[in-house]
């Protein structure tokens, strides 16, 4: 397998890298560099010509990705193919939105009529409790949801709720549980009535310590506060492929949804853990949300990689990474529905491409996965944009912005539209020392004084950024825009030589966790670890420092 770092393309990037003009000169030269470098597909519009991207760059970052078999790898996930090699799984969250008469297969079964069965039985419970027809212990219609869960299993969920405000029918209100913190849980129980709460627990696993001790403590406070042990049925329902585990905790078979192997937790908000979603807005607007990530999955499988959205956007992303050393990536979002849509990318990208074994278990010499972090603008220019444009990390950065907002009044929108805008065209232009000088020059400051203000002012911009709009949001751009990263994920872990899809990293904190665990509750001494952390254990004990 020849290594990442000896493809031809690989040294050419390295040449190339070191001598570009500015992003100013990049448009100078050619005034139609938006219309070459902005992509329409799927209901977003992309441009990424404020890039540090000649013709030449991107020619050979499209056949890195060529040389690095992304296109196999692509046809690959499709297909279900084993592509989760060290957990040897099939990768098919597209399966969940793919349409009724597809035909997709794991080990020679088509597992569509399965997914389908689910949005059926999704479809169901959601006008059950939606018309009433699903009733609490004392006869009730259900008000509220407590959805339990952590990690792919909260995040997806929360944040395409969130997304989704201006959909929600109004028939439930939906409260999410995630962090073993008793706060999470307290505060959340303080709002709703156990006659007419539903508890979600969803887990893939029904595993995961946080998860079963909040679903615990939702059982007891129900059990406390007027339920019994035949209402539970009423009033606890799970998402999870573990059947066994979930009925031997009590939960009734009938209200377990399944889940597959072959969806990564980041990946599920599209299948029945995107329950509180469909709760919240609908059963028809979660479809929609399916048939927008369906549309970029078929654009991500067939379009040539210059004209793909997801490819253009992984591979300018590693670019930066890998040849000018770009440690983070920084999502923008200028909408405030979609202020949670960083975190959410976060943990799709980092708990994904945070890894340095190559596929054959060998340690990679390169970067991978850069840390994604970001926010909501305008807030954010109040904030960290400071060091984005005169910080000495480069940072390439994503603004994501609706045409059309949900909420017109006034100048808001035009305001926020002129902030995203003026964003990306400070970072990119910056403001040489002559302009800053010039700036000056009616002040009162003495010509010394002057110069070393306008050092002050002076910015190399050169940052570069993407731009994402969409007329709307709505359930289908944000499918579109969420499968857009998930499969700009896979684009860069393919091109690392890395396994987008398991998690090792997070499994030895859990097994120290649980130690530690287990000697607080034996009261058992800790002199064995390292004097911090038998320090720290000794300190808790005491219960004050
Ligand atoms: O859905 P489960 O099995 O409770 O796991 C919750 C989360 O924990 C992880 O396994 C590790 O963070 C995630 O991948 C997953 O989404």
């Amino acid at each position: 397998m020849t290594k990442l770092t000896q493809f031809p393309a690989w040294q050419a990037l390295s040449q190339l890298s070191g001598n570009l003009p500015h992003m100013r000169t990049l448009f100078a030269d050619n005034p139609k560099r938006f219309e070459r470098m902005s992509l329409k597909q799927c209901g977003l519009f992309l441009d990424y010509s404020k890039n540090r991207l000649t013709e030449e760059v991107q020619q050979q970052l499209l056949a890195l990705a060529q040389e690095a078999g992304l296109k196999q790898k692509i046809t690959a996930m499709f297909s279900g193919d084993i592509i989760n090699t060290t957990e040897k799984r099939a990768v098919l969250h597209t399966a969940l939105r793919a349409a009724a008469d597809a035909d997709i297969r794991v080990d020679g079964v088509n597992v569509v009529p399965e997914v389908q069965a689910t949005l059926a039985k999704m479809e169901q419970f959601v006008a059950d409790i939606h018309q009433g027809r699903w009733l609490g212990y004392t006869g009730k219609a259900i008000t509220d949801v407590v959805s339990i869960g952590i990690g792919g299993s909260f995040l997806g969920p929360k944040i395409a709720s969130e997304a989704l405000r201006p959909y929600w029918n109004g028939a439930v209100k939906c409260h999410y549980v995630a962090n073993v913190d008793a706060t999470s849980i307290a505060e959340k129980l303080k709002k709703v009535n156990p006659e007419t709460t539903l508890f979600l627990t969803s887990s893939k696993s029904f595993g995961t310590q946080e998860t079963l001790t909040n679903t615990l403590s939702a059982k007891a406070w129900f059990l406390a506060n007027g339920g019994t042990q035949q209402d539970v049925a009423k009033h606890f329902a799970a998402i999870t492929s573990n059947v066994a585990k979930a009925t031997d905790f009590g939960i009734d078979e009938t209200n377990i949804f399944p889940m597959w192997d072959w969806v990564g937790g980041r990946y599920s908000l599209w299948s029945a853990i995107g329950l509180p979603i469909a709760l919240l807005v609908g059963m028809d607007n979660f479809r929609e949300l399916l048939a927008g990530a369906r549309e970029m999955d078929q654009h991500f499988a067939s379009a040539p990689f210059k004209e793909n959205m997801p490819v253009i956007m992984g591979m300018l992303s590693l670019w930066y990474n890998n040849f000018f050393n770009a440690q983070s990536h920084v999502v923008l979002t200028y909408d405030h529905y979609l202020r949670g849509l960083p975190a959410y990318f976060q943990q799709l990208d980092m708990e994904s491409n945070g890894k340095s074994a190559k596929m054959d278990g060998s340690a990679v010499d390169y970067s991978t996965g850069p840390v994604i972090w970001g926010g909501e603008g305008t807030n954010g220019q109040h904030a960290y944009h400071q060091l984005l444009h005169q910080g000495t990390a480069l940072i390439p950065a994503d603004f994501i912005m609706p045409l059309q907002s949900h909420n017109p009044l006034g100048e808001h929108h035009i305001q926020l539209a002129s902030n995203c805008f003026g964003q990306t065209q400070a970072l990119m232009q910056g403001r040489t020392f002559d302009e800053a000088l010039a700036e000056l020059k009616d002040s009162k400051l003495s010509d010394a004084e002057k110069v070393v203000i306008a050092k002050h002012k002076e910015m190399v911009g050169n940052k570069p950024s993407n731009t994402i709009l969409m007329d709307k949001l709505t359930p289908k751009t944000l499918g579109a825009l969420i499968a857009l990263y998930e499969h700009r994920t896979l684009v860069q872990g393919t091109i690392w030589d890395i396994n987008s899809f398991d998690q090792w990293g997070v499994e030895l904190g859990k097994t120290l966790g649980n130690d530690v665990l287990a000697r607080l509750a034996a009261e058992a001494d800790c002199e064995a670890l390292d004097a911090s952390s038998n320090g720290l254990i000794n300190t808790f004990r005491k219960g004050h420092i």
